[in-house]
């Protein structure tokens, strides 16, 4: 990973989850999250109870792909499968598989929605938007009806130190604000498409409300 965030390795990350027959790469999308994580730990310390818990949870994915069952792990799908046929999923209270590879990956595909809303409001933004504002907005309509009220309060206490729009726009390194917003315009499509793929696969099979 490079020590500068840059927004283009995102979309190239999210770009290259996705399989022709529109199935999610486990390992693309850890990708795109080592990236943001990346962006996030520029922020300073306010935001490092943020960014070490997607760091644990990209390190439970990471594990399985590389363990002896990774071949298993290649994509979301696959994943899917696997562990439901192998009863390795705790379904409704947290058990035997309190870390399974689909409830880790559940809590970052929740978090996926949250960035795709949060992007889409940078994208259209005024030079007058506060970006706190469309960080907390995207967070109520999506993540905030997972977490308890302690993390909500954490979470909004961090928001206030979030840096200007401005600030947002020069370090995704893509250029302009008029390149940016054009960056942007490309990549929530595929934000949103990995997203939409990932929560019919929950859906379908259950496993939107995993503990
Ligand atoms: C300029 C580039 C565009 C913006 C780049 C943004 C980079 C953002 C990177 C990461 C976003 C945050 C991802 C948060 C994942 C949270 C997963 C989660 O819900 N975990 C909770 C549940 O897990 P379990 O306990 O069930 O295992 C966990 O309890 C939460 C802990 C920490 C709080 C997470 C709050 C998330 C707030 C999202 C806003 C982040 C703001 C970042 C500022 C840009």
């Amino acid at each position: 990973m490079a020590d500068t965030f840059s927004l283009q390795r995102v979309l190239e990350a999210f770009r290259s989850s996705m399989s022709e027959n529109k199935e999610v790469y486990i390992k693309y999308y850890i990708a795109g999250w080592q990236e943001l994580v990346s962006f996030m730990n520029s922020l300073g310390n306010v935001f490092s109870f943020i960014s070490k818990d997607v760091v644990n949870k990209i390190q439970i994915l990471e594990n399985f792909l590389s363990g002896e069952s990774g071949s298993y792990y290649v994509t979301i799908q696959s994943m899917v499968k696997y562990e439901l046929e192998n009863e390795l999923v705790d379904l409704t209270k947290r058990g035997s598989h309190p870390e399974s590879g689909c409830r880790t990956l559940l809590r970052l595909h929740r978090a996926l929605r949250w960035l795709e809303l949060f992007l889409e409001r940078l994208r259209t933004s005024t030079e007058d938007g506060k970006t706190s504002v469309m960080c907390s907005d995207a967070y109520n309509e999506s993540l905030a009806q997972h977490h308890p009220w302690l993390i909500r309060k954490a979470v909004g206490v961090a928001f206030c130190a979030l840096p200007g729009r401005d600030t947002f726009f020069d370090v995704m390194n893509a250029g302009d604000h008029t390149q940016v917003v054009a960056l942007l315009g490309e990549s929530l499509p595929l934000i949103a498409e990995v997203y939409q793929i990932t929560e019919d696969l929950y859906a379908k099979n259950h496993l939107l409300e995993l503990p």
